[in-house]
């Protein structure tokens, strides 16, 4: 799959923009703060209608205007479509082949990306928040139910946080927990369940990559680490009944602190390297291997579930890989995986790849310098 063309208008610092791109490769250098990681920023918004950056859609509409509008032609299983956004204000409208979307949501599926940033290179280092954002949003690209599945179960989350803190203060009564506890399980188990899943695959396909990086040195393996007690003959029946378990038997716990102590929002991703926790014990090297490991798994994960390979977006990473990491990546992506990545410098790529268009970014307007 692949954008044959993307347009921007009064989108961040971008005016108009109009490109015709690579099916290959899209190189965007320019400075800091000229508008780069926009373009990508851009793509990624009509893949899954929200932006990688921000929560709150207008931050997305130049300063200067009201409204947004973005729009690509794209390259799927042997057919062309269209997906256009429109901003405006707080609001999102979406239309695929001119058609209104009723749901964002629904925008799911019809263009697939893996973005590949700064911050997946500390992912194995930083909190587990960044990796449960990771499986979230891996999950929530192919799988719309579970992004409702994990919309509805923060909603849950946060009206139990407060009746805990209620409850705490003998402003409510337990009873009343009884529906958000039922409500929290439900949803949380089949969030467990998929991420459960998920990571059975993804640990396969992350452990062949990261072989062929280490040249067979070194075996990594993924693990679920959970708030509840589950082994590798879960189901979703023994998560419920788990997470009903420690429920009941940590209620007390749970009032006096007056938060959610269990579920998948406090749950964390365990990387051994050679059966040594690379997140404790593990070299800077050995973290990042782990990570780029972890996106070349994406992508296969993503053909796999969706039969094509996604577009990959390469925010400000390349010039961080060093010489036998991007050489590697290099080589997964060559020729079968449109990519775009964003850089101050050329690293020599130019050198490398024939098949490649070269944007020089300055200021919000965009100049070619090579056609592929
Ligand atoms: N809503 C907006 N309207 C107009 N300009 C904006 C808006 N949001 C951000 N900008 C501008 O966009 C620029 C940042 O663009 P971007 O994040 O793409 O930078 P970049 O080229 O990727 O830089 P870096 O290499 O530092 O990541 C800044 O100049 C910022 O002021």
């Amino acid at each position: 799959m692949y954008l044959t063309d993307i347009y921007l208008n009064s989108f961040r610092n971008y005016n108009k923009l109009e490109l015709n791109l690579n099916k290959n490769l899209n190189l965007f250098i320019g400075d800091n703060a000229q508008g780069k990681t926009n373009i990508l920023e851009s793509i990624y918004l009509l893949s899954t209608g929200d932006s990688h950056r921000t929560n709150i859609a207008s931050e997305m509409v130049n300063w200067q205007k009201n409204k947004s509008y973005i729009k690509s032609n794209i390259y799927k299983n042997g057919q062309d479509f269209k997906i256009e956004v429109l901003i405006e204000g707080r609001r999102k409208k979406v239309k695929v082949n001119s058609n209104k979307l009723k749901k964002i949501n629904n925008l799911i599926g019809y263009l697939n990306v893996v973005i590949f940033s700064p911050e997946d290179l500390r992912l194995v280092k930083g909190s587990p928040s960044k990796r449960r954002k990771f499986i979230n949003l891996e999950i929530s690209q192919i799988n719309s139910y579970y992004r409702h599945n994990l919309k509805e179960y923060s909603k849950v989350l946060k009206q139990r946080n407060n009746l805990l803190k209620e409850i705490r203060e003998k402003r409510s009564s337990k009873d009343m927990l009884k529906i958000w506890n039922q409500q929290l399980i439900e949803l949380g188990s089949k969030i467990i369940a998929k991420r459960l899943e998920t990571l059975d695959k993804l640990s396969i396909l992350a452990r062949l990559m990261h072989r062929k990086i280490t040249d067979g040195l070194e075996t990594l393996e993924l693990n679920y680490d959970s708030t509840l007690d589950l082994d590798d003959t879960w189901s979703l029946e023994i998560i419920k009944n788990n997470f009903t378990e420690r429920l009941s038997s940590n209620q007390e716990r749970e009032i006096q602190r007056g938060v959610s102590l269990f579920g998948p929002h406090r749950d964390d991703i365990l990387f051994n390297v050679n059966d040594i926790n690379i997140r404790k014990f593990g070299s800077q090297g050995q973290q990042r291997t782990t990570a780029l490991a972890l996106k070349l798994a994406e992508l296969e994960f993503m053909k796999s579930e969706i039969g094509e390979y996604p577009v990959l977006l390469l925010d400000d990473v390349f010039s961080e890989l060093d010489n036998k990491r991007r050489n590697h990546l290099l080589k997964v992506i060559k020729n079968k995986i449109q990519t775009f990545i964003t850089s101050t410098q050329l690293n020599k790529l130019n050198e490398i790849e024939d098949n490649m268009n070269l944007y020089k970014v300055k200021k919000g307007k965009v100049v070619k310098m090579k056609n592929g």
